[in-house]
């Protein structure tokens, strides 16, 4: 082998030598050549064949990088074919059709779907709004829409924005299909018009605010229903509020208004239309009015037997709305006994009236800036159908106000996402699923405008109302233009002479068939609202 390998490398030097020598004779005859065809010296035909030489090697070098360039561009459009070529490639993947790239990349990426599963492009429909993009598509088979909820954080960040950009809605045809809304900005960005009289009577329901597109939204009826609203002070609850009431007062036309201003203010514009209308953080005045509550319950509930025991049509009753502003103030005691039993007295009945509102049409808003736990007793605040949560700073307190168990709901939005210089935003909990709206804001005027119709309303019926002794005890306040008119004022105007004052007021109570109040200074007497609510008022 070795010696081989040496014979080899001699026979290599040989054959180089070899043809070193002939390209050494062929360089000298081409010289010679030259350097006679043009009658040169020897240096300088050198010269010229070295020059020559130079001039080629740059002309060679020239044209080759110019050959370079010029297939680089043709070779540059074939790496996106290339690209096109995958995508298409990944289109094709399915034998159902075309491949939506965009959401099954999102959706893959997001943890919705398996790397291998798509949403196919035929079922994809994508519209285009002011606000956002539409997204309305269906899943693989093995996937629902809950599977799109769950990820709706993940899915934000893989679109490049947050989890309040995302409105996601499912359909009632099929587990697969999602409709999922972008927005292009933050929700609420831009405010949104209050929405009119007509707007208000033509939504079926009662509208509580616009949702993120600018859409009206509400619940369908409050006939069976309580709202809880929670949030941290001056987010904007009681503009809500307020909003809620107008809109009541529009879409309900005819009902009962008891309200408790906790705030002292907060609802006063609505003071002249309450049936009672209390501004107290006073335990005891909570109580009073629950006691009347529960009075009209019971006669409802009394009236329903009666007319299932005499097979007779359920009695139709007009609705009834409690609103209590800053509710937490009246679940406090003062440390003393007796404070401590109303207190407690407050929690069983608050709970009563809640839970049984279910059929008596009496339904309770309550409100509260504090929804921490013992804020609102548990036992009263499990009763609310409804819930809204505005801004809250952390998860404990948006569970007081949405419920325990409302993060494992589907699609749930947390309230600390909001954006607390947005006021008037909140989380709707109804019916099992979650909205993000901001509540309306109406102007004064509208607002009075509203209370001055239903006023107006109520003066028609009035005129209608036969001599008695109750629509005189109206006659008289409304000529003298006074809110309450004492006992001792009241009773010889309807003829009662009786000069015991608790005797005359016994007797005028039962004249009137209305309970007394206590006016300014503690004086027993009676409201203008209580006596016009008591003869516009059905049971
Ligand atoms: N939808 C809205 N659009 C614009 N501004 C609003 C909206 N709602 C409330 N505001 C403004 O936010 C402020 C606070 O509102 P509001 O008094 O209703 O809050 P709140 O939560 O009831 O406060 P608190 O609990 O301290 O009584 C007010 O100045 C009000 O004008």
């Amino acid at each position: 082998m070795g010696k081989s390998k040496k014979n080899q490398q001699d026979e290599d030097a040989y054959g180089q030598m070899t043809g070193a020598i002939g390209a050494l004779v062929i360089v000298t005859g081409g010289l010679a050549a030259i350097k006679d065809g043009l009658g040169l010296s020897w240096p300088a035909t050198v010269l010229l064949t070295a020059g020559a030489l130079v001039v080629l090697g740059y002309l060679a070098w020239r044209i080759r990088t110019g050959l370079v360039r010029i297939w680089a561009r043709e070779r540059e459009p074939a790496v996106d074919t290339a690209q096109e070529t995958s995508g298409t490639a990944l289109e094709a993947a399915t034998e159902d059709g075309p491949v939506h790239t965009e959401l099954t990349t999102v959706l893959v990426r997001a943890g919705v779907i398996r790397d291998g599963e798509v949403v196919l492009a035929d079922e994809v429909t994508v519209e285009q709004l002011d606000v956002g993009t539409i997204y309305q598509f269906l899943l693989p088979a093995s996937r629902t829409a809950e599977d799109v909820a769950a990820k709706l954080g993940p899915i934000a960040s893989m679109l490049g924005v947050t989890r309040l950009h995302l409105k996601m809605e499912t359909s009632r045809q099929s587990e697969r299909e999602v409709h999922l809304l972008v927005l292009k900005e933050p929700p609420f960005s831009r405010p949104f018009t209050a929405p009119t009289r007509q707007e208000i009577l033509d939504f079926s329901g009662v509208p509580l605010g616009h949702d993120v597109t600018g859409k009206m939204v509400g619940v369908p009826t409050f006939d069976k229903a309580s709202l809880l609203v929670g949030g941290m002070t001056q987010m904007g609850k009681t503009t809500l509020v307020n909003g809620v009431i107008t809109c009541l007062l529009i879409a309900y036309g005819d009902f009962d208004l008891y309200l408790l201003d906790g705030k002292l203010c907060g609802l006063t514009e609505f003071q002249k239309v309450a049936v009672r209308y209390e501004a107290s953080d006073d335990p005891a005045v909570l109580e009073s009015m629950l006691d009347e509550l529960i009075a009209r319950v019971d006669a409802r509930y009394t009236d329903m037997q009666e007319a299932k025991r005499n097979r007779k049509p359920a009695p139709v009753f007009k609705p009834v709305f409690f609103i209590i502003d800053e509710a937490a103030d009246f679940y406090v005691d003062n440390g003393r006994k007796e404070s401590q039993e109303t207190v407690r007295r407050n929690e069983d009945k608050s709970r009563k009236l809640v839970s049984k509102s279910l059929e008596s049409g009496i339904s309770t808003i309550m409100m509260t800036q504090r929804p921490s736990n013992d804020a609102i007793p548990v036992k009263v605040r499990d009763q609310f159908l409804y819930r809204m949560c505005l801004y809250v700073a952390a998860k404990g307190t948006a569970k007081v106000a949405l419920g325990d168990s409302y993060f494992e709901t589907v699609a749930p939005i947390h309230p600390a996402l909001l954006d607390a210089n947005i006021k008037g935003q909140a989380v709707l909990f109804a019916g099992g699923s979650s909205t993000l709206i901001r509540g309306f804001w109406f102007r004064d005027e509208f607002i009075w405008e509203t209370v001055d119709s239903v006023l107006a309303k109520q003066q028609l019926v009035l005129n209608e109302v036969p001599e008695s002794p109750i629509k005189k005890a109206i006659d008289l306040m409304q000529g003298r233009e006074v809110d309450f008119l004492s006992t001792a004022e009241l009773a010889p105007v309807l003829g009662i002479t009786e000069e015991n004052p608790v005797e005359r007021g016994k007797q005028l109570t039962r004249l009137l068939g209305v309970s007394p109040n206590k006016g300014a200074k503690g004086v027993r007497g009676y409201r203008l609202a209580d006596l016009t609510a008591a003869v516009v008022a059905s049971p």
